[in-house]
């Protein structure tokens, strides 16, 4: 590319090439073929597995090992890197903005859907008993045990978990591409999510998981009805191999999603899971009455089709631009139409996985409300109460309440600190009441030297920015009493983690996130689109849209989604925009008004027609 803004046009590295070349399965395609694979092989038609679910991620600079190969990161002068919990407590916590954010709420399930879609580093806490691993406190023994290189200690003046009786977080080292029998120099981490932007999340990443979601008639995937008559997930009872109930929440039910991992890891992104697999099946109906000869398959493809295109549609026009800020955006020729390109790669980079698109953890609020029909708050949950734990969603219309709480209510700014709840009590997978919980911050800066991120400086530095000589350098993008904290803490400007320097940077104009951050999330998602040759606007392919297809697709927000699968009646323009229902009332527009979709550009047949679906009002 001739973007100076483009850095991968400086790329050297590409270790996914590395794994097509050695390890990846010899796969043959249908160059001719309409609907994009499961596991989003057959996508580029030059290196077949590019993109493809359990590939590596791509590096944007090399790794940083200790040894160059496996080993966690030191610092330039040998010594160890601190304790990413003491870098939470000595600079991030206590510092939250009590401001709120011009968007709302519903930004937060939306990127988090997004990041699913894109990112699955897989992992276990479990060992082969299916017992949760509790690391050695002893530094030494824990040494010998790899997967608990990552473990955290607690200063022992920690606010929180001093008053424990306890050394260390339990954080466990990623699997790698040695699990998938595929040694790589250096250590290499595979994504199991296919990496293009596809709804993943909702359809799965490979064939087991999606022959198990399909109901395999009229198109529709399958789901399970709550008291009240209305579309949910299927119900499974419980998740293999993991207890997440505690005393609070003794029998939870769990949801079947395309992604098992995370689709019931918080009621935000439960109800995203909820939300597209309705829409989905919304669609089918649609497509069936007016095409009454498609087949399962068609119905299935054709609907999973349209999903794909507007959660893309959406994630480009929509969300991106508040991120990372329209002209930025603009600049970067991310806007650009109908820009595939064969030779770009899709796959995500660590960069982004494991840092950068972390960033947005700081949006992660306190609290959930659920809003009754006069958008009135009934009542809140705290997030962290509800971790894997889904039961409120189906009960006494909780679902429309939830998303009418996240319609309205202001969000978080990105700011230098989680919310305290999170940053302490994330509890997901034990019910130990001598355990606290865990530290997100905490596990995202050691997942960060986990899978051998580079360092702050070097990532800044192929943003564009120059490179720091000393701490005092970095004072372009953060405040000066940040940087008397990071040198109390890091041996050299160049060993500050990437995550640190990427949540200290002030943000950029027009953005949510700073300069780095911006950079590393806008070369993703360039290559998202300009890699994936199914992407909604991509011509001249089998499975292009028509032109008449495209202007209906180019029109439908969130809101129309809503529209047609709850029962929200009135949605703003702007979905990510918090408008107060009470106070703006004609800032809103009327469902039955506005936000009809038009299938008929679908059908085969000349005959227009509209129908009532079941479950569906419209
Ligand atoms: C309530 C909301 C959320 C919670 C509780 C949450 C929690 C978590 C947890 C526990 C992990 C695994 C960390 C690890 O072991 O490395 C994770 C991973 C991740 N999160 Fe979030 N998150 C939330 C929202 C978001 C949002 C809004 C984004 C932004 C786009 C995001 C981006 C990511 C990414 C990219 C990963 C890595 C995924 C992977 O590759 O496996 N998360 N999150
Ligand atoms: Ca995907």
């Amino acid at each position: 590319t001739k973007n100076p803004l483009h850095i991968s046009s400086v790329l050297k590295i590409n270790n996914a090439y590395e794994y097509v070349k050695r390890c990846a399965p010899k796969v043959s395609c249908d160059p001719n073929a309409k609907y994009r694979s499961i596991n989003g092989s057959c996508n580029n038609l030059l290196i077949p597995t590019m993109g493809a679910a359990e590939t590596p991620f791509l590096r944007l600079l090399d790794a940083e090992f200790g040894d160059g190969y496996y080993k966690l990161r030191k610092q330039t002068n040998g010594s160890a890197l601190p304790s990413a919990r003491l870098i939470n407590d000595k600079i991030f916590m206590g510092r939250e903005l009590y401001h709120v954010d011009e968007n709302n709420i519903l930004l937060l399930p939306f990127a988090q859907l997004l990041a699913h879609d894109i990112s699955g580093l897989p992992g276990t806490s479990f060992d082969k008993h299916g017992k949760l691993i509790i690391c050695p406190t002893d530094k030494i023994v824990r040494e010998t045990v790899s997967l608990c290189q990552t473990a955290v200690e607690y200063p022992p003046d920690d606010p929180v978990y001093g008053k424990y009786n306890l050394t260390i977080m339990n954080i466990f080292r990623s699997s790698t591409s040695r699990n998938y029998n595929c040694p790589l120099f250096p250590t290499t981490f595979m994504n199991v999510k296919t990496q293009f932007i596809d709804a993943s999340d909702v359809y799965g990443s490979n064939e087991n998981v999606t022959k198990r979601l399909r109901l395999m008639e009229g198109g529709r995937l399958r789901s399970s009805v709550s008291e009240n008559g209305q579309m949910f997930c299927p119900f499974i009872g419980s998740k293999e191999g993991v207890q997440f109930t505690s005393e609070k929440h003794p029998h939870s039910i769990y949801y079947d999603t395309g992604d098992p991992d995370n689709g019931n890891q918080n009621l935000g992104i439960t109800a995203m899971q909820t939300l597209f697999l309705r829409f989905h099946n919304y669609i089918t109906y649609k497509l069936l009455a007016l095409n009454p000869n498609w087949s399962d398959e068609t119905l299935y493809q054709e609907a999973r089709r349209i999903v794909i295109a507007i959660i893309q549609r959406i994630a480009y026009e929509d969300f991106l631009p508040i991120v990372i800020g329209d002209d930025f955006q603009e600049a970067y020729g991310i806007n650009n139409e109908n820009i595939y390109s064969p030779t770009v790669s899709p796959a995500t980079s660590q960069e982004l996985s494991s840092a950068a698109f972390r960033v947005l953890h700081s949006i992660i609020p306190y609290q959930f409300k659920f809003m009754n029909e006069d958008y009135k708050t009934e009542f809140s949950i705290n997030v962290t109460d509800y971790l894997e734990n889904p039961k409120l969603i189906p009960m006494n219309n909780n679902f429309d309440k939830l998303i009418k709480g996240f319609l309205e209510t202001p969000g978080r700014p990105v700011q230098p600190s989680y919310n305290f709840y999170i940053s302490n009590f994330m509890r997901n997978t034990t019910s130990d009441n001598q355990f606290p919980g865990l530290d997100l911050m905490s596990v995202d800066i050691t997942r960060g030297r986990d899978v051998g991120l580079p360092t702050f400086n070097q990532v800044r530095h192929l943003c564009g920015l120059p490179l720091a000589d000393d701490f005092e350098d970095l004072l372009d993008s953060i405040h000066l009493k940040d940087i008397k904290k990071l040198k109390g803490l890091y041996h050299s400007v160049n060993d500050i983690d990437l995550l640190v320097g990427l949540l200290l940077e002030k943000p950029s104009e027009g953005a949510m996130v700073g300069p780095t951050t911006r950079c590393i999330i806008a070369d993703s998602f360039y290559r998202f689109k300009a890699g994936d040759r199914f992407f909604y606007d991509v011509q001249r392919q089998p499975g292009s849209f028509t032109p008449d297809q495209l202007k209906v697709i180019k029109k439908i927000t969130l809101g129309h989604v809503l529209c047609a699968i709850t029962n929200v009646d009135h949605v703003q323009t702007s979905m990510f925009k918090a408008i107060d229902h009470n106070l703006f009332p004609a800032s809103k527009l009327n469902c039955d008004d506005d936000f009809r979709i038009d299938f008929n550009k679908w059908s085969e047949s000349t005959n227009d027609s509209d129908v009532n679906c079941p479950f569906f009002k419209k």
